[in-house]
């Protein structure tokens, strides 16, 4: 099938070269060029494990191409909408202008019978209002809302093989193109939910309000823990093995960043309180400020230990180790790593961050932080060294080796992964989000 990718950012450009993997051909539509640029010759603008593999090898079969110009979308039978929906500036509300500008551009374009597929996380009424405009101005063609639920970092294998497909259509038409788009999805048992606009767009964003919930739930605990000296891990085990709750996103410690799950929650509650329901969801405000006191609470740490009773960490070395919102990803977007770096900062502190994939990002967001691509320079002399991002290389450091690097050992295990009596043993003051 003729397919289009507009907007190829973290998820249009991995949609891209999966769909052209798939045996689509396949363009993708960005309006940054240097974006097209890089994509064009096979270098991903931003790192996604297995992303270069697959581009490459779209790029070589010929299926896949890359273009500033909406007008190159013109005879596709689907055109992905991937464009980004960030949070308003002043408010919580997702701004959509990046929709509507590229939803606009892409009107003149539509062939008889084209599906415009949205895949951006858009609040409830998106698709109807854009429906109806193009029932308006292109009513030859169609619109189906099909959000995406691909997780940085393994976004090749979600794209491939998603975990569910959801299809909020008007007609079976709509359904039927992207039953042809998904065909080895489906074809492997995908779980297939075909559904009206409205639900399909709560879908994305319920998603992402329960795994927020989740993370903020056992953040809650972890904050409770550390009041009366229990341990939150083992809590989460505990609770974990009960298969109505399980085990997964009740990792405690600095929270949940993004450029998803926090202007999601940010952007639902918005729109609740625009339809007259906001008291519905009224805890997601709850759920978004035991996150960001998550962070809060690092700095605190870090100023309990280096401080003492003075509490301060100016001029103090402290090692940062992660600026991603996550390991395996360059993302930078609402990171708690970066924010508890930049705090510290900006209380005087010293802080010298790593990071194998996301100092590029940082800098461009934060270029007053000092960043080494290093991590043995980032921990030589550090006072206070502090795991905030849980990339394979931070887990498995040797308290020994490092001991050996740093003017005291003293630690704050921020996602909770190191062992805390190997630490110990190494003679380390140990400390950790929810552990006694
Ligand atoms: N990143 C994820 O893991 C993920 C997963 C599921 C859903 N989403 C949703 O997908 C959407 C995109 O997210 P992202 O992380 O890829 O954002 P992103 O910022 O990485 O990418 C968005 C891209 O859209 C481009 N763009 C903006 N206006 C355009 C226009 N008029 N025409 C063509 N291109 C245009 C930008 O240049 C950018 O490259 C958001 O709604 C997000 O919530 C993201
Ligand atoms: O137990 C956990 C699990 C995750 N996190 C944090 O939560 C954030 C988000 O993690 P994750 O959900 O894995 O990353 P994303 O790539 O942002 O993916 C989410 O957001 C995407 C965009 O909407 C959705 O498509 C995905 O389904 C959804 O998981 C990260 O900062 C993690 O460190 C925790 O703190 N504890």
């Amino acid at each position: 099938m003729r397919v289009s990718v507009i907007g190829c950012g973290y998820l249009g450009a991995v949609h891209a070269a999966a769909m052209a993997e798939l045996g689509h051909e396949v363009v993708g539509i960005d309006i940054d060029e240097r974006k097209i640029a890089r994509l064009a010759v096979g270098d991903p603008p931003f790192f996604e494990p297995g992303l270069p593999e697959i581009l490459r090898s779209a790029l070589g079969s010929g299926r896949l191409r890359f273009s500033s110009d909406p007008a190159d979308a013109a005879g596709a039978e689907v055109h992905f909408l991937a464009v980004g929906t960030p949070q308003a500036a002043g408010g919580h509300a997702a701004d959509l202008r990046f929709v509507d500008a590229a939803f606009d551009a892409l009107l003149p374009h539509l062939a008889p019978g084209a599906v415009v597929a949205g895949k951006s996380t858009v609040p409830v009424g998106t698709a109807e209002r854009l429906a109806d405009r193009l029932a308006e101005v292109a009513p030859h063609a169609t619109l189906a809302w099909n959000p995406e639920f691909l997780r940085e970092g393994f976004a090749v294998k979600d794209t491939v093989q998603p975990d569910r497909l959801v299809y909020g259509v008007r007609s079976p038409e709509a359904s039927d193109v992207l039953d042809r788009v998904y065909a080895s999805a489906i074809e492997a048992g995908t779980p297939r939910i075909v559904t009206d606009f409205a639900t399909a767009e709560l879908v994305k964003v319920a998603a992402n309000a329960f795994l927020a919930t989740k993370i903020s739930f056992i953040n809650a605990m972890a904050e409770i823990a550390e009041t009366v000296g229990a341990d939150v891990t083992q809590l989460a085990d505990a609770i974990g093995h009960d298969t109505r709750i399980g085990r997964r996103f009740l990792n405690a410690g600095v929270g949940f960043g993004g450029g998803c799950l926090p202007k999601d929650i940010r952007a639902f509650t918005a729109r609740a309180e625009e339809l007259g329901r906001g008291e519905s969801v009224a805890f997601l405000k709850e759920v978004d400020a035991i996150n960001l006191r998550r962070r809060h609470r690092v700095v605190e740490l870090a100023r309990e230990i280096l401080g003492g009773d003075r509490r301060t960490v100016f001029g103090r070395k402290v090692a940062v180790l992660g600026v991603t919102f996550k390991p395996d990803s360059d993302d930078v977007r609402d990171s708690p790593a970066l924010d508890v770096a930049v705090q510290l900062k900006g209380l005087g502190a010293d802080v010298v961050a790593t990071d194998p994939e996301g100092i590029e990002n940082a800098r461009a967001r934060h270029p007053q932080l000092h960043y080494v691509a290093d991590p043995r320079e980032a921990l030589r002399g550090a006072e206070l060294v502090i795991l905030v991002t849980e990339w394979a290389d931070y887990r498995v450091l040797d308290p020994n080796e490092v001991g050996d690097l740093v003017a005291s050992r003293a630690v704050i295990d921020g996602r909770n992964v190191l062992d805390p009596s190997a630490w110990r043993a190494a003679g380390w003051r140990y400390h950790a989000l929810g552990r006694g």
